[in-house]
């Protein structure tokens, strides 16, 4: 067994490596356009299932709160939290519309949707990027493995983040850090003067 963890060690180091490599751009791109939106007075709205779920409120409690510098609240919501409606709408309708519907309610033009899914294949993501879409809004999506029906839907304007990996475990330590990188491009653009602290 310490064999086992060791390699999980290093297989998580060396797709960081990787990620390292093949990421910056598109990190880079997707935080300008949450700036853009910030800026805008537009929201990020954000889902994924599982550890992804984790993930969208990770991301959502970042802005809401704060990441690492000082700076007023941020608009964002994590459309995972909310057990009520997610339960009727998987009730009622189906589990592929939890999201959706959500976002139908509440997104609006030049509101970004964060949808986070490792296989890219999970309908619920697949149908709330569909949704975002109809919302005029763009889309950030992060994915891995080949980037499944998720990377079919992308167009001019919104971004992917494929983490170079197969392994839903290691895709998702990568996506922590993309989220992080997300968070402190969006705080060193925005308040730059607080840069120092
Ligand atoms: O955290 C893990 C695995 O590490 C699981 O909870 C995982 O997130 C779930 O199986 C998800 O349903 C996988 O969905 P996706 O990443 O393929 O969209
Ligand atoms: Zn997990």
């Amino acid at each position: 067994m310490l064999e086992r963890i060791k390699d999980s060690f290093t297989e998580s180091i060396q797709t960081k490596i990787d990620a390292a490599e093949a990421l910056p751009e598109s990190i880079a791109k997707a935080a300008e356009m949450m700036v853009h939106c910030l800026l805008g007075g537009h929201k990020i709205l954000a889902c994924g299932n599982g550890g992804s779920a984790g993930d969208a409120q990770h991301f959502s409690a970042e802005l809401l709160n704060r990441y690492e510098i000082e700076r007023p609240p941020l608009p964002a919501i994590a459309l995972s939290t909310d057990t009520s409606t997610i339960t009727a709408i998987a009730n009622d309708y189906s589990y592929d519309e939890i999201f959706s519907k959500q976002i139908l309610a509440l997104g609006q033009p030049g509101d970004i949707l964060l949808a986070i899914s490792t296989s890219g294949n999970s309908g619920n993501i697949i149908k709330a990027m569909e949704a975002a879409l109809s919302r005029d809004m763009t889309i950030v999506a992060l994915t891995g493995k080949d980037g499944g029906a998720m990377a079919g839907l992308m167009s001019v304007g919104d971004v992917e983040i494929r983490v170079p990996s197969n392994v839903t475990a290691r895709i998702q330590e990568v996506h922590l850090l993309v989220i992080h990188c997300l968070c402190d491009n969006i705080d060193r653009t925005l308040f730059p003067q607080d840069e120092q602290q």
